[in-house]
């Protein structure tokens, strides 16, 4: 016997997520949710940024508010942190909850957060699940632009150097095709170390100011990962009301080699000369030097940053 739910899902899917993977994904869950019978509505994305103005405009019609409605996302990183960015800015609906089927390269988020990978078991899940769970996300002020979020994690230097160098890498289309993205961004990483000058930054939190020199890395997170699964925050987590920050100084690379293996074998890179890890519920960082800039894996430019982030949270159905 098929049990129908009181859900309604409002599904906004980036078909080009993870080398155009998001376009079988979302086959599959349309030809599950017809079966099943389920209401749903599916918006497919259109164009970069899209995912952002779909989940701005969500409206619940009259006939439909008795129902419980949740925004299921399919996609990568990307798309999940502009539905997250689209649904606090929309005016007819307070923080909608939000379920994920992974379709991405990099998916750190479903890594940190152990999802399902296949997404008939994930959405069996979702539809078997009866309420959110809150889970912290940073809002992000930077520069002059209006305020935004973080999902995963803020980056600026090396990482969003990485992000620009695997975007207009043609060998990521390539080796997502044979599922070995994170390779394109682990040699984009050898590349962008080459190419990423030091800088200065001054960071404010707790009420405390200091000032860090030669650093190449500044990472700014609500869980572990970045680039498609490098543990840079071992000890970030969802659910501790906390960001947490990382710099990195700039070594040369033979001392780099050794901080990297850290990353991967046990975490200790946190406590080695030459890095400072810390957590809190709020940062302002001060960056002079123009640098590469990374939300969610999605490239905010090159620019001086004035960063402030602050914990918040929003509703998961995890
Ligand atoms: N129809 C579309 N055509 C081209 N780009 C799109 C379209 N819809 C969305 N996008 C863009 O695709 C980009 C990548 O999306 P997303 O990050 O979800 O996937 P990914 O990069 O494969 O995964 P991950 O971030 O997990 O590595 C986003 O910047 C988004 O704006």
């Amino acid at each position: 016997m098929v049990v129908r739910n009181t859900k309604f899902l409002h599904i906004i899917a980036n078909e080009t997520a993870g080398s155009n993977h998001g376009r079988q994904t979302t086959a599959k869950v349309q030809q599950y949710l017809n079966k099943i019978e389920q209401p749903y509505d599916l918006l497919r994305t259109q164009f970069p940024g899209h995912a952002t103005i779909i989940a701005k405009n969500i409206a619940i019609p009259t006939q439909l508010q008795n129902r419980v409605h949740l925004v299921v996302v399919i996609g990568g990183d990307g798309t999940l942190h502009q539905v997250i960015a689209g649904l606090r800015q929309n005016s007819n609906m307070k923080q909608l909850p939000v379920a994920y089927i992974p379709s991405g390269s990099g998916n750190d988020f479903r890594r940190s957060l152990n999802i399902e990978l296949d997404p008939l078991k994930n959405l069996a899940h979702i539809l078997a699940t009866n309420q959110a769970t809150l889970i912290d996300i940073g809002s992000l002020k930077y520069d002059h632009a209006p305020e935004t979020i973080f999902v995963n994690n803020v980056g600026i230097g090396i990482d969003a150097r990485t992000v620009h160098l695997t975007n207009i890498s043609a060998l990521k289309k390539l080796l997502n095709q044979i599922k070995l993205g994170s390779f394109s961004y682990l040699a984009n990483l050898v590349r962008a170390f080459l190419q990423q000058p030091s800088f200065d930054v001054q960071i404010t939190h707790d009420g405390y100011t200091q000032n860090f020199h030669n650093i190449f890395l500044v990472t700014l997170g609500n869980e572990p990962y970045f680039g498609g699964g490098v543990p840079i925050l071992p000890r970030a987590t969802f659910f501790n009301h906390q960001i947490d920050l990382i710099l990195v100084e700039k070594k040369p690379l033979k001392q780099l080699i050794p901080l990297f293996y850290c990353v991967f074998k046990d975490g200790t890179h946190l406590y080695q000369r030459g890095v400072y890890y810390t957590q809190a519920t709020q940062f302002d960082l001060q960056i002079q030097q123009p640098n590469y800039g990374q939300v969610d894996g999605e490239l905010l430019g090159k620019a001086a940053f004035h960063v402030t982030a602050q914990v918040t949270q929003y509703p998961f159905w995890l």
